[in-house]
Parts: C-alpha cells; structure tokens; sequence
C-alpha cells in the first residue's frame, strides 16, 4: 500500500494519460451538445403557404399566410407573410361587366405567385370568401352574383396554386371566422378563460361575436366550438346592411324622404357633413342598394348640403335601428337576441379605420363624443386643408362614419362609458391583420383541432438551455474529478523528494 504512489509518480505514462482522457471527455461533451443542437433544429426552416381572398363590398384584399411546415396544429404559428390590395373596386361592383372582376384579381395574385416559392405553389391552397356586397347583389340580381364568381374561378384557376374554391359566406361565419382569427393571434384558445370578443365594420355588414355566459336564447346566435381541448359558447350576430356604407344609403334616405316632393330642386341637409360641404348627387346612389326601400327616381338629382352638427347626426343615425319589439329578455337592436356585451373585444376593419383617422382610439366615450362633435363641426374647407392627400369622397364622410360607430357601439350594441374601455381598437395583431380571413383559412385546412396537440415537454430553446447546462456541470466535474485524482500523486512525489 506505501509504495503505491511512488509506483504512480515512476510512471512516464501518467501525465499524457490524463491529458488525453480531459481531451477525449471534453471530445465527448462537445459532441454531445453540437449534436443535440442540430438534431433537434431543421437546417433550413421549410414553411408552407396558403391564400385567402376577402372580397368585401368596397374592395378585394388578397392575404398570403406561412407557417413552419411541421408544425401547422400549434396555435400562433400561422402568420401573415403579406397583403394585397386589388385595385378599383369590390367584386359585386362588375355585375355588369363580370370579367372585369377576374381580371382585377391578376395583379395581386401575380404578386403571390413571385412572393411563394416555386416549389410550394401545388400545395399552396387558394380560397376566396365573398362577404356583404355579394350577398347583397345575390339578393338583388342572382344570375349576376353568379356570373361574378364565375369569373373569378376562372382567373384563379390559371395558377399554378391548389384552387379550393370561391363562394359567398354567411354573416355568421364571418363573424365565427373573425373571432378565431382573433383569439388564435391573441393565443387566448389554449388558456380556457379571457377570449377577445370580435367586432368587425364592414362597408355593407358589421359583425358582433363574443362568449356569452348568459343563456342562449336564439339558436341562429349561438357557435359551440371545441379547440384545443376547450368547449366555447360563442354568441354571434351579422347585420347586413349595417355595414358603414349602407348605413349611410339608409340614413341619408331617411333624411330625402320629407323633402323630395316639396320643391324641385332637392336640398338635402346633413348634419353628419361639414358645413360648408355641397354635393350634387343622384337618388340612384341612395336608392340602388336592396338595403334602402320606398322609394327610387333615378332620374332625379339633389343637392347634399352639410350642417355640421353632431347632437343632430347622432339623433339622425339612431334613426336607423329599430329598438321596438324584441322577443326575447334582451336584444340588441332590430329585434335581434343579444345578451349583455362581456369580457374585453377587438374592433377591427372600419371600426379601426375611422377610430385611427379621428384619433378617437384611447379616448373614453365622453371624450370621444366631444371631440367628434368638434371634428364634425369644422367647416369642409378647413378639413380639406388639413388632409391633402386624403380622397374627397372618403374625407367627408369621417363624421358619419365615427357617429355611427359611436352610435352602433352604445345604442345598438349596449357598451356603457364603465366598459368602453374593454373595447381595443386594432388593427393587427404581431404581423397579422385583423379579419376573418386567418380563421377561415385555419378552418379549412384544419389546423386547429378540436383536441390539444401533444407538444413535447419542453420548447426547443429550453431543451438546448438544459443540454448546454448539464454538459457544463459534467465538465466541471470531469475537471474536479481530475483535481482530486491528482492531489495525492502530487504530494506523495513531494514527500519522496
Ligand atoms: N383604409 C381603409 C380601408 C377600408 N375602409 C372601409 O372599410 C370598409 C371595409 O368593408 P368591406 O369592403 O370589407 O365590406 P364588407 O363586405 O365586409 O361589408 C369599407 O367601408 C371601406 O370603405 C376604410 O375606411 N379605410
Ligand atoms: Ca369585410
């Protein structure tokens, strides 16, 4: 036993031995972790694609959404790669020259094709969801609301992407649609409490969706979903020809009535235009819409004279709900079921629009009747200086557009000053806008499912994090090990000398 360190200390070969055991040890550890790394991480991310054309009633917008290849069921990970504004107008405006309304589309889906890589193209679904204007027009003119779908098939069918189809959705799966969109972006589907309610302005409808703990007392109203392994009961409504729009048809309707037949020259005042403002119009523009009722001269022209006066316009736009008879305990406006608004919303589309022109987004509901009050009182010369760039025609109708969501929020949808703080006004959420067309998409290719998705234990940073530290501490204690090996050779050679 005594002479087994200076058996050790003889030993030429003990040095290079534990030099070369450190090196191996270390060989192995940093293997280890180069290799944990990069099996666990796709050298190049693959993402996969899909289209959606919303073909609203003012305008068509084409959305291109990516998401990583392999992991299309976790919720969050689909994402908005781009935009496209169709130039010109909606679809439902070429029912009469219905070609017109294909050939609109080539410039944006030109831009899909440049934008996603070749070889993804085949598998790269394309849908198209026409919403208020074409449900308006198939009311109106059916052969024609057909020939317009027709002719956008046809276009998108010259892709080289998978065509899934172009229809007219309903109001209810518009506001279905956007309230997933809304709640996947926001990732409130995993956690069973606090969703986002969704309201969404449209140009001809406008739709309310929330979860209701009250009772559902009308079937049309009431979605049950199950998403990733949670039950929802979710209350929606659509209001066509409630969109912005129409209302604004509607209202201005109801002001020409008691004038027409009084004098020739038809001047109609609006308080929910400047003062100072003068347009030559025709009845046509008001009365083309199978939203506006009564009465139709074509041939005749009015004048739309401004007042500017914002006590006046709200009073005028209340003018458009019915709030009498409703048979059920609680109703919106129209006779619709509506149970009492809850938990926080999202109010996107022209809801952000026009609150964002206005500056009216953080305001209380006090404060923002106030200030529209100012705004719409200000002479149109004076707005016209101040928005050069802005389009006439939109310019004018800010103050009708923020009185009617002002008045659609608290008259007809009952938000109170205690919660109208609950409401966001949004546009996007990340990088993803707003809308129906995420949810939509999401639905179509099933990519949420009804059953939470197993998720490894760990996310991919977390496990790295763990690897690198438990690697560390076996090479400390490699280190230490080799330490405490050594003392005792090193003293038994101090004693012998
Ligand atoms: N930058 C923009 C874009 C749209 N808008 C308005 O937002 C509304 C969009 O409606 P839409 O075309 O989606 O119509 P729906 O079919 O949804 O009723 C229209 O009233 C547009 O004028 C706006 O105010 N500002
Ligand atoms: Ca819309």
């Amino acid at each position: 036993m005594d002479d087994q360190p200076e058996m050790k200390a003889k030993n030429p070969w003990h040095r290079p031995r534990i030099i070369f055991i450190t090196v191996l040890f270390v060989i192995g550890i940093v293997s280890m972790v180069a290799i944990g790394v990069v099996q666990n991480k796709p050298l190049h991310q693959k993402y996969k694609y899909g289209i959606v054309l919303d073909a609203g009633s003012s305008h068509t917008s084409v959305y291109i959404y990516q998401w990583p290849a392999e992991k299309e069921n976790n919720t969050g990970m689909v994402q908005q790669m781009d935009a496209c504004n169709v130039p010109g107008v909606g679809i439902s405006g070429y029912s009469t020259e219905p070609n017109r309304a294909g050939d609109s589309l080539k410039s944006c889906m030109d831009k899909a094709r440049s934008i996603i890589p070749n070889h993804r193209h085949p598998e790269t679904p394309v849908y198209l969801g026409a919403t208020a204007g074409m449900r308006l027009l198939e009311m109106k003119n059916a052969a024609a609301s057909e020939k317009v779908l027709e002719s956008v098939e046809r276009v998108l069918q010259t892709y080289p992407f998978s065509y899934q189809g172009a229809r007219i959705i309903s109001g209810q799966e518009e506001g279905a649609f956007g309230w997933i969109t809304v709640n996947y972006l926001n990732e409130s589907l995993r956690q069973a409490s606090g969703t986002l309610g969704a309201l969404d302005l449209g140009g001809a409808s406008t739709q309310i969706t929330f979860v209701s703990g009250q009772k559902q007392e009308s079937p049309d109203n009431s979605i049950d979903f199950r998403l990733y392994g949670h039950d929802y009961h979710v209350y929606t409504h659509s209001f066509l020809c409630y969109g912005k729009d129409q209302v604004l048809k509607l209202s201005l309707a109801n002001e020409i009535r008691p004038v027409h037949t009084k004098t020739e020259t038809i001047v109609v005042e609006d308080p929910c235009f400047h003062p100072g403002y003068r347009m030559n119009k025709n009845f046509q523009s008001v009365f083309n819409s199978p939203c506006v009722t009564g009465l139709s001269y074509p041939e005749k022209n009015f004048v739309h004279m401004g007042s500017g006066n914002g006590t006046k316009c709200h009073a005028a736009v209340r003018k458009v709900f019915n709030d009498s008879g409703c048979s059920y305990s609680i109703c919106s406006f129209n006779g619709i079921f509506q149970p009492r608004v809850e938990g926080q919303f999202g109010a996107f589309s022209a809801f952000f629009f026009v609150m964002d022109f206005l500056n009216l987004t953080t305001l209380s509901l006090d404060e923002a009747k106030e200030e529209l009050g100012k705004y719409c009182a200000t002479p149109w010369e004076i707005i016209k200086q101040n928005h050069p760039n802005v389009k006439e025609k939109y310019l004018a109708e800010y103050c009708f557009s923020g009185t009617y969501i002002l008045t659609l929020l608290e008259d007809g949808y009952n938000f109170t000053s205690h919660n109208w703080q609950d409401i966001k006004f949004i546009k996007k959420i990340g990088n993803s806008d707003a809308g129906w067309t995420l949810g939509y998409m999401l639905n179509l290719t099933n990519m949420i499912p009804a059953e939470s998705p197993d998720t490894p234990p760990l996310p991919y940073g977390g496990y790295v994090t763990l690897m690198v530290l438990f690697a560390v501490m076996i090479l400390l204690l490699g280190l230490l090990a080799c330490k405490v090996f050594r003392r005792p050779t090193g003293s038994a050679q101090k004693e012998i000398i």
